[in-house]
């Protein structure tokens, strides 16, 4: 499938980057920015963020390389360069849940609180014997509030946050505008938070990959995005099943 059809929309950790000890130590490694804005290029703009992080955060790592970046899961989407954030109608965990969360973790060595609009994540990375513990306490916040909110399991992590959009949603969504409408979705993504993703994709008549059942490391795949870069004179297509 030529460049020219395909739009591409990309998970963050441990997909374009390597999974570090903990969020902020992730490091985006040298011409990984070089050969996204290559890309970029050759699908006329199509090329997205779909990540767990908030949107600020992929600014933070990537600066104004993706042309669209669909923060908390696809909660928060802004649709190009410059435009605002639109976030969906959802409930915020209640403010009780992080004064608890922040005391659970300050007891727990090794452990970390990340705070997101609507939610948190409690990180055991560190601390690998407190995961069920964690997942107990995430578990019984969520019954409280009975259909609000859910726990997502994620990397070394559990997260709380609101039911109603994931990262399917996020797909379709941007898949409707420019420019990435009439274009075949590519979504490359690692975690189980992907998968609704990589359906909406494929039910899109495009395709979803994942590591490492579609390549191993992201660093194998970060060397098929670079050979997917165009160079003069030369006619690329996407042939990873796409
Ligand atoms: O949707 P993604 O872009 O893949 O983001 C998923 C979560 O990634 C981050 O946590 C994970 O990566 C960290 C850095 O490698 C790692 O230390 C942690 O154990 C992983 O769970 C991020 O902190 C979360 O907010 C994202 O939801």
């Amino acid at each position: 499938m030529p460049l020219g059809r395909v739009a591409f929309l990309f998970d963050f950790d441990g997909t374009l980057v390597d999974i570090a000890a903990s969020p902020d130590a992730v490091v985006v490694p040298p011409g990984l920015k070089e050969t996204l804005l290559a890309l970029r290029e050759a699908t006329g703009d199509a090329l997205a963020i779909i990540s767990g992080r908030s949107v600020d955060q992929i600014d933070a790592f990537l600066g104004d390389v993706p042309f669209a970046v669909a923060g908390e899961h696809g909660i928060a989407i802004r649709h190009r360069p410059g435009g605002p954030i639109e976030r969906a109608a959802l409930p915020s965990v209640p403010s009780q849940w992080v004064v608890e969360a922040q005391e659970l973790v300050a007891s727990l060595p090794g452990t970390r609180l990340e705070r997101k609009v609507g939610g948190f994540v409690l990180h055991y990375r560190g601390a690998p014997e407190t995961e069920a513990l964690l997942r107990k306490a995430a578990e019984a916040w969520v019954k409280e509030e009975d259909g609000r909110f859910h726990v997502q399991a994620a990397k070394m992590a559990w997260e709380v946050r609101p039911f109603g959009v994931d990262k399917g949603y996020a797909v379709n969504l941007l898949m409707e505008n420019a420019p990435f409408v009439g274009r075949r979705p590519v979504f490359v993504g690692d975690d189980v938070t992907d998968e609704d993703a990589i359906k909406a994709a494929i039910r899109l008549g495009g395709a979803g990959l994942r590591i490492p059942v579609d390549f191993p490391t992201p660093s194998v795949f970060r060397g098929w995005l670079n050979s997917l870069v165009p160079s003069p004179n030369e006619d690329h297509s996407v042939g990873h099943g796409a």
